[in-house]
């Protein structure tokens, strides 16, 4: 019988959450129906949504998330053994599916990665990939020469929103946590400025590095940050909306509406399913740019499926640069 191991939704969060939160169970694995498939987690995805979701989440199923895991029997043609999938199988280390779409998240076979590693599946080429792609590119809707600024700009979505912008032709401005990771966005990623939030004045920093203002902020942060962010906007600049970390471990994230009613903003919040259709232009493009040489990654893998808590918890205190990763 084979068994997986799953990590519950313990008990409630209350601000930061605790390793105590989640409880590490075992499940016998059932013997599979036609049209279903046995896969074994190989990359599992630590995210800041988990967070924001599990206050609507009840205590006692199995927490949220994605993960690439390998078809390791198989009674569907459509995900055959020894293929890649990546699917919204939660904390677990083995999962029989039928490969339904979970929440709008696709579940489907990996496309050829080619030499790129398969873990890739739950970050660049991945939710948080598209997330960058679809998130910047239709919404912002950049132009050469504009002036682009990015919180959480070190993280799996913000690096490549902004390495986008630059191959858009855009000044980018990256705002991020620590002076490493500011060293990493404009040594390694192109990034033409840093703001390190934590020892920064961010407005002082914004009237110095965009003296003719910014048109378009791509936000993963919220809170503070993104109140200053908005002062120095231009007339009809843009924002993409896409989360407010700041607010997920403590009280809702406050924002600003004054700026963007008096500067007539372009607002748009969005959920990356939105483009569930085009799932895989995304992928294939961020893809291609990897391989030209244009898009740059970095992970920040934990090893062991143990570790998945630590890993999570890791990443909301700004441990990671890149995507986080655990290695099952
Ligand atoms: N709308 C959508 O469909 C999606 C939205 N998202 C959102 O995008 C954002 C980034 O996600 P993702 O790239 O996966 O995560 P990251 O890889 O960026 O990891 C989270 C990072 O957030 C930063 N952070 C944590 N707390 C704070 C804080 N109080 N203030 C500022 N920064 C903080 C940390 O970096 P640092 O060292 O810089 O503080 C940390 O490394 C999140 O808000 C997430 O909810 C992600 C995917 C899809
Ligand atoms: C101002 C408050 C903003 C709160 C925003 C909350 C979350 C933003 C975010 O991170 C969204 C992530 C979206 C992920 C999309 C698809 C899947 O990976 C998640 C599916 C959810 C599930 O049930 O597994």
């Amino acid at each position: 019988m084979v068994k997986s191991k799953v990590f519950l939704y313990n008990k409630k969060f209350e601000g930061l959450p605790k390793e105590s939160d989640f409880k590490l169970v075992e499940e016998n694995v059932p013997a599979l129906k036609d049209g279903e498939f046995l896969a074994e987690a190989a990359y599992l995805s630590v995210d800041p949504y988990m967070r924001a979701y599990a206050v609507g989440l009840p205590t006692g199923i199995p927490m949220i998330g994605g993960q690439v895991a390998k078809v390791i029997e198989s009674k569907n043609s459509k995900f055959p053994v020894g293929s890649y999938v990546h699917g919204q199988f939660g904390w677990r280390t083995h999962t029989v599916d039928n490969g339904a779409t979970v929440n709008m998240m696709p579940t489907y076979v990996l496309p050829d990665f080619g030499s790129l590693p398969p873990s890739l599946g739950v970050g660049i080429l991945g939710m948080p990939g598209n997330t960058a792609y679809f998130g910047f590119l239709e919404l912002c809707q950049p132009k050469d020469g504009e002036t682009v600024v990015v919180s959480g700009a070190a993280g799996a979505v913000g690096s490549i929103v902004g390495q986008i912008a630059k191959i858009k032709g855009c000044k980018v401005i990256g705002i991020a946590g620590s002076e490493e990771k500011g060293k990493w966005l404009v040594d390694e990623l192109g990034f033409d400025h840093f703001i390190n939030y934590k020892t920064q004045d961010i407005e002082a920093m914004l009237k110095k590095l965009a003296p003719k203002g910014v048109d378009c902020y791509f936000d993963n942060v919220g809170g503070e940050t993104t109140d200053k962010v908005m002062l120095n906007m231009n007339t009809f600049g843009r924002i993409s909306m896409c989360g407010a970390i700041s607010g997920y471990n403590g009280a809702p994230a406050k924002i600003v509406q004054f700026p963007i009613v008096q500067k007539q903003l372009k607002v748009e919040g969005f959920i990356v399913t939105r483009w569930a259709d085009r799932w895989m232009e995304g992928i294939e493009q961020l893809s291609k740019w990897i391989k030209e040489g244009k898009l740059k990654y970095r992970e920040t893998v934990t090893d062991g499926f143990e570790n998945m808590p630590k890993a999570f918890i890791d990443m909301l205190k700004g441990g990671n640069t890149g995507k986080a990763v655990v290695k099952a």
